[in-house]
């Protein structure tokens, strides 16, 4: 709701409440259109200020309220009330001004910010677009290129940049209120017309069509079929073209289309979901609320290559002191130069000083002996990771934290290295480890609810999106994206081509399809892998991989095009073709397609045509069948730990929600249809076999994905 007080003597104070971020649900609008009502009425009051409760002025409008029957007073009839208002209006903004809060703020007649206030307009990170008034009213009031940028993208500015963009009028360090009020009272009487923004043409921009063609390609490029941003230009151009009547329609046109999409559920889903893997919770009942971090100070890193590199990084930049440890003498001068390379770089780009002090390099792992907390990220070799474990284990303080960067080894074989299994958790970063958000923390079946708490307190510090996931190979992303790859490669052997493949992805939404991500992480690391896995071993006898391996179809086509040095971008040829080794734009290959011919024929397979249509259902279901089965061994606790894996760590592009949420807009009967008719066609690909909970969710009517969590707990109590 809204309060409204009468202050200073003459001024209307309306302060929205609705914590955590005051919201703008129903009952807020209703208390800010009786509060205003009130203010213009009493002859008392010649001015007024809005500002909002608990230190934020408004957080937009309420996203709950999105997905059932609108209801209370409309905002834009609201916001004009403000505007025409005969009283001066100031806005006090502290905290956050966002979407709906912002628009409220732009119909004020001035807005006074507090200096560590962060403003935009991010409705398009939420499918939408600003639709009370926002893409009418900012382009007049900063310029059509600045409001361009700000709404296309959703980026929040800070007070400083908003200030120097007109955004708004003044910028405190002092109870931001307290100055409204006066300055409120100090405008009493002037002229308002001025400061009426609706009323204003746009700034004049020189060539506005090339800049909105600009854009609009620019937008595109970037939004990989997400449809909002392309509606956020149309909307901008409509107030650098139209008069503001006119512009106010065509914002609200857009928004219809754009407000029951699918796309703008999906971000909607995105939104609550990240904010949910905060609540984790294990098997064993523990949870984030009942489990307290045990303190962290001094963090060490226990081996300096790509991955060590990078969360030390992480650690100094988030204030962390590190022990960074490298045995071998050149390894760790290239690492010292190479972080303090990003370290630099880093504090560039955010304006600050590089803190190059914060990491204390050294050749001896006696040194982490005071450590509260030690990632280990030596190379991806369990023997070993083992010795560090027992090393870790001997010299190490009683009570300190011992973490593996593994990105699927058994966490739980590393923690019986040690004499405090229960204080071994994996975080698996994703590279490079300084800028991919996600953090899997792993916990095994000894370890504590406290450690796994301190490594989530650890993850949220270091501004990584941790999610917290039991022990089993691969995790949740890789163990996943093996099926999304091995269906990937079985197209290869049944007709399609590595472009076929990327193209359907890539018109999905993802930046790039799985064999372009192959040949740029380097198609060697995984070949590395399957052998250790006893894969990709021709048969002495014929020199062949076999096409059955542990009773299972397999494709060794990697395994063979790894055999001819083709690693990819590294090598300038892998299942593309590069003009030279590391360059980035791959061209299709010859060489693949015919070897693809040679090795059907060499095995009998017959090509057939292989449409977009197939790739998604067979990449993308086998995927999200293999989510199902993590959910049903309770490894992730809920979809939208899965999801968030998916968008921040494995670029599932974020209008998709997530591969489960997916399944849920395909529907579940469709997916478990589709899975039934591939395995029937594919009996011996076990990953195609609709998984149980699959089933049981069909056969539970198909919920809601926000109801799945209470259905899988029914159904397993019923086990
Ligand atoms: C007409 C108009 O044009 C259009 C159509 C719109 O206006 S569309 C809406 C546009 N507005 C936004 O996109 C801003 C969204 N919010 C944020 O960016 C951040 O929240 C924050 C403001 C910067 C605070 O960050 P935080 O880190 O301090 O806390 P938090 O953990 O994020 O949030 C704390 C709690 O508040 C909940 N919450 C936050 N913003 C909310 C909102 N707008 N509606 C409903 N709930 C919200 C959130 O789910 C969490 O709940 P729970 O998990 O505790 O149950």
């Amino acid at each position: 709701m809204a309060a409204f007080a009468r202050v200073s003597g003459s001024v209307g104070l309306i302060t929205l409440q609705n914590p955590p971020v005051n919201a703008l649900s129903a009952a807020v609008r209703q208390g800010i259109v009786d509060s205003v009502q009130r203010a213009l009425r009493e002859p008392e009051v010649k001015c007024v200020v809005i500002c909002g409760q608990n230190g934020i002025f408004c957080g937009g409008a309420d996203i709950r309220e999105f997905s059932g029957p609108m209801s209370g007073p409309p905002l834009i009839p609201m916001i004009h009330s403000i505007e025409v208002a005969a009283k001066p209006v100031v806005a006090a903004i502290e905290g956050s001004a966002l979407g709906g809060g912002l628009e409220i703020a732009l119909g004020c007649h001035y807005r006074i910010a507090h200096s560590k206030t962060r403003l935009g307009l991010p409705e398009v990170t939420l499918g939408l677009l600003p639709a009370a008034g926002g893409s009418q009213r900012l382009p007049r009031l900063i310029g059509v290129p600045a409001a361009l940028d700000l709404i296309t993208t959703g980026r929040h500015v800070t007070a400083a940049e908003a200030l120097q963009l007109g955004m708004v009028d003044q910028v405190t360090d002092r109870n931001v209120t307290d100055v409204a009020v006066k300055f409120a009272l100090s405008v009493v009487g002037k002229p308002l017309d001025a400061r009426r923004i609706s009323m204003h043409s746009c700034p004049h921009s020189p060539d506005l069509d090339e800049l909105f063609e600009r854009t609009m390609q620019h937008v595109r490029q970037r939004a990989r079929g997400a449809i909002a941003p392309v509606a956020c230009v149309q909307a901008v151009r409509a107030a650098a073209t139209l008069p503001y009547a006119q512009g106010m329609e065509k914002e609200r046109e857009l928004m219809a289309t754009l407000f029951t999409s699918g796309q703008a559920r999906a971000l909607q889903y995105c939104f609550f979901a990240q904010r949910a893997i905060g609540r984790w919770s294990m098997p064993s009942g523990a949870r984030w609320d009942t489990s307290k971090p045990r303190p962290v100070h001094k963090t060490a890193v226990i081996g300096l290559g790509t991955m060590g590199r990078g969360i030390a990084v992480t650690l100094a930049q988030a204030g962390f002191p590190v022990i960074a440890v490298e045995n071998h003498e050149k390894q760790l001068m290239e690492a010292k130069q190479a972080i303090s390379g990003m370290l630099e770089r880093g504090a560039k780009r955010r304006g600050v000083t590089p803190v190059l002090n914060k990491i204390t390099y050294s050749r001896d792992i006696q040194s982490v002996a005071n450590a509260d907390l030690v990632i280990e990220a030596v190379f991806e070799d369990m023997a070993l990771k083992e010795k560090v474990f027992q090393q870790l284990s001997a010299i190490c303080k009683p009570g300190a934290l011992l973490c593996t960067n593994t990105s699927g080894l058994n966490v739980d074989h590393l923690a019986s290295q040690v004499r405090n299994p229960e204080l071994v958790v994996g975080m698996h970063f994703f590279a490079p480890a300084h800028v991919m958000k996600l953090l899997e923390v792993v916990y095994g079946p000894r370890s504590s609810p406290e450690a796994l708490a301190t490594a989530m307190a650890v993850g949220k510090k270091i501004g990584k999106v941790s999610v917290a996931v039991g022990n089993c190979q691969g995790f949740v992303g890789n163990r996943m994206l093996e099926h999304y790859m091995e269906q990937a490669l079985f197209l290869l052997e049944e007709g399609a081509t590595p472009e076929l493949v990327d193209q359907a992805l890539e018109e999905f939404g993802f930046a790039m399809g799985v064999f372009r991500v192959s040949d740029l992480s380097g198609l060697d690391i995984g070949w590395r892998i399957r052998k250790g896995k006893g894969l990709a071993v021709p048969d002495p006898t014929t020199g062949q991989t076999a096409r059955v391996q542990q009773g299972r179809r397999y494709s060794p086509v990697a395994d063979l095009i790894c055999e001819q040095g083709r690693f990819g971008q590294k090598t300038g040829q892998g299942w593309y073709q590069y003009n030279t080794p590391g360059s980035r734009v791959g061209k299709p290959d010859p060489w693949v397609h015919n070897f693809l011919k040679d090795y059907r024929a060499q095995h009998g397979l017959v090509a057939r045509r292989i449409d977009h249509q197939e790739v998604l259902e067979r990449c993308l279901y086998s995927m999200i069948n293999e989510g199902f089965r993590i959910l049903e061994d309770g490894i992730a606790a809920g979809p939208e730990d899965i999801d968030v894996i998916y968008v921040f760590g494995y670029n599932w592009p974020r209008h998709r929600g997530g591969p489960m949420f997916y399944a849920h807009m395909v529907g579940l009967p469709k997916v478990l249809e589709r899975l039934e008719h591939y395995h029937q066609a594919h009996p011996d690909v076990p990953s195609l076999q609709p998984c149980n909970l699959l089933r049981k969710l069909v056969a539970n009517g198909s919920p809601p994905i926000q109801k799945w969590k209470e259905v899988m707990k029914k159904i397993n109590s019923r086990l």
